[in-house]
């Protein structure tokens, strides 16, 4: 079977890191069409991926037949419009996350789709990729370790760009969190309750934070997230599992300790890139697998419309300083 021919939206921090990687790590793939209204920045990631025709809109790429499949990586307000032109068009997409910042749109998203008869929309929460993830979602289903009581999770960023809102410590980080407690527990999230830490003087004048965010699922297990965006000395995100019988954590180091004049050291990430480099390449993998067959392979557009609903609770929480319970529309048959 041919390459699957791959159209990058977004060549910004993420897109180019995703053009770098379908060029050198994933099979059956070649990045066809790369795409940015910042010229600049297409010509330098269609330099990075030999044969790589350079667009300035979607639009025009899929007018030009460019491409098999759509990866797209710009900014969460941009995603709608993007996300029906691909349903429209037939073309397997992997969006990053959020599927859209907002539930509203997001429902209308999963609506189109539904319509359409097709599942083209995988969502990119690719910490369902994650090697310890995968294995704590074993455990916690295997039982082995007793009932689960609690997952204590710490979400650390070393900066943000200006860009970056009050709003989005929700919607675009503790995005993953929303996705990822449901995955693990295999429920749904059902209120959200937010409370702000001591304020790191190291932040931006417009952010708040450090925040501690409560999220509680259906089964009754509590989520406490640390949500931390200017710690500076690196990346990290962390889960402990708290089970009646035994506690599990993953994604606390990055690999070696060295013991030495007395003291233990060891690496750890700075940013998501590394810290997630496997779960992308096993995500980009099984969604271009998927793709040359005409579907997708991992969290639908309808996972990230439950997320974007719970975000919306979590944004409320946010300002409203209260508990929010998450308002959720009705599944359509199609996502059964
Ligand atoms: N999964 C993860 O861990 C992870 C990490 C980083 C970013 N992301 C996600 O990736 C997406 C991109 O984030 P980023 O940090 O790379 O942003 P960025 O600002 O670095 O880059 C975005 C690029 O999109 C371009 N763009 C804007 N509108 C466009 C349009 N309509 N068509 C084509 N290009 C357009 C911009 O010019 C820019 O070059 C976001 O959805 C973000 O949440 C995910
Ligand atoms: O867009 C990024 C990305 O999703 C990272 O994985 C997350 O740690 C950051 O908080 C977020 O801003």
């Amino acid at each position: 079977m041919s390459d699957l021919r791959i159209a990058v939206v977004g060549t910004g921090l993420m897109g180019a890191d995703h053009v770098l990687r379908i060029r050198d790590r994933i099979a059956g793939a070649v990045v066809s069409a790369v795409i940015d209204p910042d010229t600049s920045r297409a010509e330098a990631a269609a330099a990075d991926a030999p044969g790589a025709r350079c667009f300035s809109s979607l639009a025009d790429a899929i007018a030009a037949d460019a491409m098999d499949a759509v990866l797209i990586a710009t900014p969460g307000t941009f995603h709608q419009p993007d996300l029906l032109a691909v349903i429209e068009a037939g073309l397997p997409t992997l969006c990053e996350k959020p599927l859209t910042p907002d539930a509203a749109s997001a429902l209308e998203v999963v609506q189109v789709e539904a319509a359409g008869g097709r599942k083209l929309i995988q969502v990119g929460f690719m910490r369902r990729y994650d090697a310890g993830y995968m294995e704590l979602r074993k455990m916690i289903a295997d039982g082995g370790m007793g009932d689960l009581l609690a997952l204590r999770c710490a979400h650390r960023n070393p900066d943000v760009p200006d860009s970056y809102t009050q709003q989005m410590l929700i919607n675009d980080s503790v995005v993953h969190e929303f996705d990822i407690v449901r995955y693990l527990t295999h429920s749904p999230v059902t209120s959200v309750e937010v409370k702000h830490l001591k304020r790191n003087p190291n932040n931006a004048a417009h952010l708040d934070e450090p925040i501690l965010v409560l999220l509680e699922t259906a089964s009754g297990v509590v989520a406490d997230v640390e949500m931390n965006v200017s710690v500076r000395f690196g990346y990290q995100v962390k889960t402990e599992a708290v089970f009646a019988d035994g506690i599990a954590e993953i994604g606390r180091t990055s690999g070696t300790t060295v013991w030495r004049d007395g003291r233990f050291s060891g690496a750890e990430h700075t940013t998501f890139k590394t810290r997630f480099a496997p779960a992308f390449e096993h995500e980009i993998q099984s969604w271009v697998n998927a793709a040359k067959t005409g579907t997708i392979d991992g969290p639908t557009a309808w996972d990230g419309y439950l997320v974007a609903a719970a975000c919306a609770a979590g944004v409320r929480a946010l300002e409203a300083g209260e508990r929010v319970e998450v308002d959720y529309a009705d599944r359509p048959a199609f996502y059964a």
